[in-house]
């Protein structure tokens, strides 16, 4: 089976230090992969190379079996790369529903036509309303979108990514600094994007409880190094994730 999303000796150096350090790792679709390390393991940096916010100091990203490791962000995001929006991406004086709105927007692209603006218009704005309903956002609809308070702008950031909906869907910490009552939604939408069988989605997560719940699979990042690779069950039981999760003391071996 072809691999999605495939990086190939990814590295990325900043100076002397090695934050990704040759990490070669295949997804597939229908398939969640969580990410895990302990802080500092460079499980951003990789995000961030993949999706193209920084450019690897060598080593290659494939989407599809297509090289893209010359792409810039927005590029690779147009090819299918789904990656949460930062709130500096976002026009932050219109509406949280605008905002949404021009991402579907920007997922339709070209296939719009004149046939009646009107008409199109409104389909817009229903599926961006329904991506909206999906994240419980339909209330701040009319908020500006730096005006919302932090939980729901990462509620934002998903609908976002939701309503371009890409091949690979790549969730950074999604339910950081979220109230308990709003995590649960998150969560489902995660959960929901995995029923569809035909997603590829990256989950960086510190939550081991979200992560074995969720993850078909689990990679382990350490100092820059792909550590380990497989079932939940296996990766689970590893020292190293066991003192960076569970507390147990570091250093006993992996
Ligand atoms: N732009 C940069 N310049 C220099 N060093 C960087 C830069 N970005 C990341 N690093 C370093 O690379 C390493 C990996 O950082 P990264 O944020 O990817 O780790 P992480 O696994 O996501 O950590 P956390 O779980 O704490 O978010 C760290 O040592 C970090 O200080």
């Amino acid at each position: 089976m072809t691999a999605v999303l495939e990086t190939q000796d990814l590295t990325i150096r900043f100076g002397g230090h090695v934050a990704v350090d040759r990490v070669s790792c295949a997804f597939h679709a229908g398939t969640l992969t969580a990410i895990v390390g302990p802080n500092g393991a460079g499980k951003t940096t990789y995000f961030n190379l993949i999706s193209g916010q920084i450019k690897a100091t060598s080593g290659s990203v494939r989407l599809e079996g297509e090289d893209i490791s010359g792409l810039p962000a927005p590029l690779r995001t147009r090819r299918g790369l789904g990656r949460a929006f930062q709130l500096t991406q976002l026009f932050p004086r219109l509406s949280v529903l605008e905002n949404v709105r021009l991402a579907v927007q920007a997922r339709h692209g070209g296939a719009l036509q004149l046939l009646s603006v009107w008409l199109e218009q409104r389909h817009l704005i229903d599926e961006a309303q329904a991506v909206l309903t999906a994240v419980r956002l339909q209330d701040k609809a009319d908020t500006p979108a730096a005006g919302l308070p932090h939980g729901d702008q990462r509620k934002l950031e998903v609908a976002l990514m939701m309503a371009l909906d890409p091949k690979v869907y790549m969730f950074d910490e999604p339910t950081a600094g979220m109230s308990v009552d709003e995590v649960p939604v998150i969560l489902d939408l995660i959960r929901q994007l995995k029923r569809r069988r035909d997603k590829t989605i990256l989950l960086v997560e510190h939550k081991m409880d979200v992560v074995r719940e969720l993850a078909d699979r689990i990679v382990v990042l350490h100092q820059g190094q792909l550590l380990a690779d497989g079932q939940p069950g296996e990766v689970m039981q590893l020292p190293m994730v066991q003192s960076a999760y569970m507390g147990t003391t570091v250093e006993e071996g992996v």
